[in-house]
C-alpha cells in the first residue's frame, strides 16, 4: 500500500512538472546573449508552484537514491557504502554513496586528461549552449527536484532552497555564458600591416579539481562548471552532506549534453582526494569553497609539491567569515532587527556571509534587545518541509558539537550573557536554538572565530565612541568576507565605509550581510576569507583561461638589420672582424 501511494505520488509529480518559464537556450546567439536573473516564484500556500513543490518533496518519501562515482560513462561503486541523512531527522537516509580511493581518483584524472583536447577545441559558443540548456532544465523540468533534494539533504526551508538551488545556480550558468563572451571579446591590435595578431582563449593544460562545500547547491554546481565552460576538464569532489542535490546537478549537466569525462563526479574522503590531486603533476588548479583549515592545508600541499607540477597550479579559495553588522545611532531601528534575524539565522547561520557579530550603540540597545527577544519568540525552528519554518537543524553532528561548545563557553564566561536562545537538542535532528549573546569584551573569541551556526554575539558601545569602535571592529577578526553598516547620517556613512574598506569583500549599506545576487553583487572576501575571485562577476572566469598570444607575419622579412644601422648591402651577412678577431677570411 505504501509502495502504491509512493508510486502514485511520483507519477503525479512527474506529469505535472512542466511549468515552463523563460528558456534561454531556445533562441541562443552567443554573440548577443545577455543574461537576466531568474525570477523567483513566491511559493506562498496554495500557489501552483507550492503544490508542485510539496508533491515533489513527497515523491522522495521512503526513497534512498543510489549515487555512484562517475568517471567518463562508467558508474563505479566501491566497498563500504555510506549514507547521507536528513539533518533534521538523522534516522532518515536520503542517499547511498561510495568513496573513491586513490586509484579511482587517479583513473578520474586520466579520464579527464584523455578528453581535454577535444573539449577545449569545442567552440566556446557550443560549450555555452550546453550550460544554457542545463539552466533551462533547472528552471523548468528539475526546479522542484533541485529544491526538494536541497531541503531534504541540506535542511533548507523552501525560500532558502529556492534562493540557492532555484535562482542562484541558474543565474550562475546564464551569467557565466554572458561573462565568457565579454572577457573573450578582447582582440589584440595589428597596427603593422605586415603582421596579424590574435589571441587563442585556451583552457589550462592539465585538470582542475573542484572541491565543494555542503551549504550551497549552487556553489556545488558552479565550481566545476565554470572551469568546464572555459574549456577545462575537471574532477568534482562534492561534500558528503550535499550529495543528493549535487548528483542531480551533475545528471542535469549530462542531460544537457555535457560530454562524458569533461566533469567526473568523484565523492571521496576529503584528505584522500586532496592528497591524490595535489600529488598529480597535471594539476592545473583547485577551485575550492569551504573552511580556512582545509584551504590552507591544500595550499601547503601544493607548495610542498611545487617543483613537481607541469604548470604552477592556480588556487581559488572562498572560505569563511566573521561577518558584522555595525549599527550607528542614526540607523533606522527596524532595519536593524530585520537584518539581524535574517542574516544571523536564515539557514541556521550556515552561510559564509551570515551575521555573527553585531555592534549596537548604547542609546539603541534597550529597544533593539526588546525587539530581538520578541522576534526570537516568533521564529519557528523545526523541519524545513513545513512551510512556516524559519530555520532548521545544522548540517551534522560535527556542526552541532561545534555550536554546542561555543554555547558552553558563553554560559561559563563572566563576560557573556544569553539574550535569547542558547538551547540545543540532537535527539531527532541537529537542532541549535537561534541565539543572541551579549559580550562585554569586543575582542572575545566569539568576535574572532567562525562558528558557522545560528549564534550572533552583540557588543554594546557608547554612542560617542562609534569611530574608535569601528576601527576596533575592522581589525578584530582575521576574516574579511561580508559586513553591513547601518546609518542614515551621510558623513558617518562615508567615514565608516572608509574604515571598513579592508574588512569586507562584500559590503552592504543599510542592508543585511547575506544574499548576494549573481551579476548584481559579485561575491568574495580577502584576508582569511579567501582569494576574492568574485564568483557571479566576469573576472572570476579569467582564472580558468590560459590564453595563447599568436603573431603571424604576413609579409616576409627582407633584411636582418636594425633600422638604426647604416643601410649598405641590406640583408647580406657580414662578420665583424673587430668583435671576432680570430675569424679569418
Ligand atoms: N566564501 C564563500 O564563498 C563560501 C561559500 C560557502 C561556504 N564557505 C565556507 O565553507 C565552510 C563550510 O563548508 P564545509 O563545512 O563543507 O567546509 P570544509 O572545509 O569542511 O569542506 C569543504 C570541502 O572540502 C573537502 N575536504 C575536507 N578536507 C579536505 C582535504 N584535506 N583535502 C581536500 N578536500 C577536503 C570536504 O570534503 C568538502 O567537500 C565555512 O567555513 C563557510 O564559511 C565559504
Ligand atoms: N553568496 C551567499 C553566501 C555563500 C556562502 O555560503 C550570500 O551572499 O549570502
Amino acid at each position: 500500500m505504501t509502495f502504491l501511494l509512493k508510486t502514485l505520488r511520483i507519477i503525479k509529480y512527474k506529469l505535472s512538472y512542466r511549468h515552463v518559464r523563460y528558456m534561454s537556450s531556445e533562441t541562443f546567439d552567443f554573440n548577443t546573449f545577455v543574461a537576466k536573473n531568474e525570477p523567483m516564484p513566491t511559493y506562498s500556500p496554495g500557489t501552483k508552484e507550492r503544490n508542485l513543490l510539496d508533491a515533489c518533496v513527497a515523491s522522495y518519501e521512503c526513497r534512498i537514491r543510489d549515487i555512484p562515482i562517475v568517471i567518463g560513462d562508467e558508474e563505479i561503486r566501491t566497498e563500504g557504502e555510506r549514507y547521507q541523512v536528513c539533518p533534521f531527522d538523522h534516522e532518515r537516509k536520503v542517499a547511498r554513496y561510495y568513496y573513491a580511493p586513490k586509484p579511482v581518483i587517479q583513473k578520474a584524472i586520466d579520464s579527464c586528461l584523455s578528453g581535454r583536447k577535444a573539449w577545449e577545441r569545442t567552440p566556446l559558443a557550443k560549450r555555452a549552449e550546453i550550460f544554457l540548456r542545463a539552466a533551462d532544465l533547472m528552471s523548468n523540468k528539475y526546479r522542484y527536484d533541485l529544491l526538494a533534494t536541497t531541503m531534504l539533504g541540506q535542511g533548507k526551508n523552501i525560500w532558502q532552497a529556492e534562493i540557492d538551488a532555484g535562482a542562484e545556480i541558474i543565474d550562475f550558468l546564464r551569467f557565466d555564458v554572458q561573462f565568457a563572451r565579454e572577457i573573450t571579446e578582447y582582440k589584440p591590435i595589428s597596427p603593422n600591416p605586415e603582421e596579424l595578431n590574435s589571441i587563442k582563449y585556451r583552457g589550462c593544460e592539465g585538470f582542475w579539481a573542484a572541491i565543494t562545500p555542503f551549504n550551497f547547491t549552487a556553489i556545488g554546481g558552479h565550481l566545476p562548471m565554470a572551469p568546464a565552460l572555459m574549456g577545462n576538464v575537471c574532477l568534482w569532489k562534492p561534500s558528503d552532506t550535499a550529495l543528493l542535490s549535487n548528483y542531480l546537478v551533475y545528471e542535469i549537466y549530462r542531460e544537457a549534453g555535457l560530454p562524458a569525462g569533461v566533469i567526473n563526479f568523484v565523492p571521496a574522503d576529503g584528505p584522500v582526494f586532496g592528497d591524490t590531486i595535489t600529488a598529480s603533476p597535471d594539476l592545473a588548479g583547485i577551485n575550492f569553497t569551504g573552511s580556512v583549515k582545509t584551504f590552507s592545508h591544500l595550499w601547503k600541499q601544493v607548495g610542498a609539491n611545487i617543483e613537481t607540477y607541469k604548470s604552477y597550479p592556480r588556487l581559488i579559495g572562498e572560505c569563511g567569515g566573521k561577518n558584522m553588522h555595525f549599527v550607528h545611532s542614526s540607523a533606522k531601528i527596524d532595519q536593524v532587527f530585520y537584518g539581524a534575524v535574517q542574516s544571523g539565522f536564515e539557514y541556521g547561520g550556515q552561510k559564509c556571509s551570515a551575521l555573527s557579530r553585531m555592534y549596537i550603540p548604547e542609546s539603541m540597545w534597550p529597544t533593539v534587545k526588546e525587539n530581538l527577544v520578541q522576534f526570537h519568540k516568533q521564529l519557528i525552528v523545526g523541519t524545513p518541509l513545513y512551510g512556516e519554518t524559519f530555520m532548521s537543524a545544522v548540517i551534522d553532528e560535527k556542526a552541532f558539537a561545534r555550536c554546542m561548545s561555543y554555547l558552553d563557553y558563553a554560559r561559563k564566561s563572566p563576560n557573556v550573557s544569553v539574550v535569547a536562545g542558547g538551547r540545543c537538542n540532537d535527539s531527532k535532528g541537529y537542532f541549535i536554538e537561534p541565539t543572541f549573546l551579549e559580550t562585554k569584551d569586543p575582542r572575545d573569541k566569539l568576535f574572532q572565530e567562525e562558528i558557522f551556526g545560528p549564534i550572533v554575539t552583540i557588543y554594546v558601545y557608547p554612542d560617542a565612541k562609534y569611530r574608535e569602535t569601528a576601527v576596533l571592529a575592522s581589525k578584530t577578526s582575521p576574516y574579511a568576507l561580508t559586513g553591513a553598516l547601518y546609518a542614515e547620517d551621510k558623513s558617518v556613512l562615508d567615514e565608516l565605509s572608509e574604515i571598513f574598506e579592508d574588512s569586507a569583500g562584500s559590503f552592504y549599506i543599510n542592508d543585511k550581510s547575506t544574499g548576494a545576487v549573481v551579476g548584481q553583487q559579485p561575491f568574495g572576501g580577502s584576508r582569511l576569507s579567501g582569494t576574492n575571485d568574485k564568483a557571479g562577476g566576469p573576472y572570476y572566469l579569467l582564472k580558468f583561461l590560459s590564453p595563447q598570444s599568436i603573431k603571424r607575419r604576413t609579409v616576409p622579412k627582407t633584411t636582418w638589420k636594425h633600422p638604426s644601422m647604416a643601410v649598405n648591402s641590406p640583408g647580406k651577412m657580414e662578420v665583424n672582424k673587430k668583435s671576432f678577431p680570430h675569424v679569418t677570411d
